[in-house]
C-alpha cells in the first residue's frame, strides 16, 4: 500500500488565504484590524522563531502584530503585569504567551491570568472546560483544531472510527481527544504508562502521536490503511557530523507501507498551528466585537 503524504503546509496556506480574504470585512466593520499580541520570555532559538513566524503572518494576514520580549530573568510578576495590560488594550483580540516558559515561572498562573475572551491559544481553564462539555463558543487549541482539519479533510466523516491519541498533554492531546470525541470517535488516549502501546496503536483508524519521541512509533505498530496525524517536532543528529534534522514521533518511511494517510514532518502539523492561530485571532476580533464569526474559516 502506498500512503497518501498530508499536505499540512499547502492546507495552512489555503487557511491563512482565507482568513486574510476576512480580514477587511472585519476592519471595515470594527474600525480597526484584529490585533494579536505574543508573549516570549527568554531567547529559547525555537520559540524565537515561532514567534517571528506568529509575527510575519499575522501582519501578512493584514492583522495588527504586537510583540512583547522579556528576559529570561523576568519573574512572574512581571509576565504578569504584561498580561493584565494586553487584557486591558482594547486592540487586541488575541493573547498568546511562547510556552514552554522559563523554570521558575508557574505556567499555570500565567494562563490563568489571560482573559479567556482573549486566550487564542485555548488553553485557560475556561476554554478547556467550554471543549469538554460541548460548548462551541470558547478558544480551542491552534495544533489540535489543526490536526482536526487535517483528518476531516482526508478522511471526512469521522464518526464511529477508533481514533488513538498517543500522549496527554493540556496543549495537544487532551484538547485532541475532547475534539474526536465531539466527531463520535471512539477515543484512547495512551501516554508512557499505557501498556502494549504497540497494540492499543494497532486497533485505530485514526492515530495522534503527541509525545515528542523520535520515531517511537513503527509501520509495524499501525492498522493497514490508518489516517496518522504526526505532532512531533523532534531534531535528531543527520546523517553528517554536526548536521541535524528534524523527524516526527512516527517512523514515517515505515509507516508509508502500512497507512493510508500520513502528515509529514516537517510540512505537515506544524505550519497548520500559525495557520488556526490567525483563525482563532480573528474569531476571537469577531466575538469582542459582537459580529458574527465568517463561514468557512
Ligand atoms: N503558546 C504556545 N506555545 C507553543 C505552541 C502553541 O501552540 N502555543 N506550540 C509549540 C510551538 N509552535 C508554536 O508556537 C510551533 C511549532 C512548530 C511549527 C512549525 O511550523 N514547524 C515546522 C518545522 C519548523 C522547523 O523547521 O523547526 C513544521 O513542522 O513543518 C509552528 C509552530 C510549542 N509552544
Ligand atoms: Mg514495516
Amino acid at each position: 500500500m502506498t500512503a497518501a503524504i498530508i499536505d499540512g503546509k499547502a492546507f495552512a496556506e489555503e487557511l491563512r488565504a482565507r482568513v486574510a480574504d476576512a480580514v477587511p470585512g472585519f476592519a471595515a466593520a470594527a474600525g480597526r484590524a484584529p490585533g494579536l499580541a505574543v508573549v516570549l520570555v527568554g531567547e529559547d532559538p525555537a520559540s524565537s522563531v515561532y514567534v517571528r513566524s506568529k509575527g510575519k503572518a499575522t501582519t501578512a494576514a493584514g492583522m495588527l502584530s504586537l510583540e512583547h520580549r522579556l528576559p529570561a530573568s523576568a519573574t512572574e510578576n512581571e509576565l504578569l503585569e504584561v498580561v493584565r495590560l494586553l487584557n486591558a488594550d482594547p486592540q487586541v483580540d488575541g493573547i498568546l504567551v511562547q510556552l514552554p516558559l522559563p523554570a521558575h515561572i508557574d505556567e499555570a498562573a500565567v494562563i490563568a491570568a489571560i482573559d479567556p475572551a482573549k486566550d487564542v491559544d485555548g488553553f485557560h481553564v475556561v476554554n478547556a472546560g467550554k471543549l469538554a462539555v460541548g460548548d462551541r463558543s470558547g478558544m480551542v487549541p491552534c495544533t489540535p483544531l489543526g490536526c482536526l482539519m487535517l483528518l476531516k479533510e482526508q478522511r471526512g466523516d469521522l464518526s464511529g472510527l477508533d481514533a488513538v491519541v498517543i500522549g496527554r498533554s493540556n496543549i495537544v492531546g487532551k484538547p485532541m481527544a475532547q475534539l474526536l470525541l465531539a466527531e463520535s470517535c471512539t477515543v484512547t488516549i495512551a501516554h508512557s504508562r499505557t501498556r502494549a502501546l504497540s497494540d492499543v496503536v494497532r486497533r485505530a483508524d485514526i492515530v495522534v502521536a503527541a509525545v515528542g519521541r523520535p520515531e517511537m512509533v513503527k509501520g509495524s505498530w499501525l492498522r493497514e490503511g490508518a489516517v496518522v496525524i504526526d505532532v512531533g517536532i523532534n531534531r535528531v543528529a543527520g546523517a553528517e557530523p554536526g548536521k541535524t534534522r528534524l523527524v516526527g514521533d512516527v517512523d514515517f518511511a515505515d509507516a508509508m507501507g502500512h497507512v493510508g494517510a500520513i502528515t509529514p514532518v516537517p510540512g505537515g502539523v506544524g505550519p497548520m498551528t500559525i495557520a488556526v492561530l490567525l483563525r482563532n485571532t480573528l474569531v476571537a476580533a469577531h466575538l469582542r466585537q459582537g459580529l458574527p464569526v465568517p463561514e468557512g474559516i
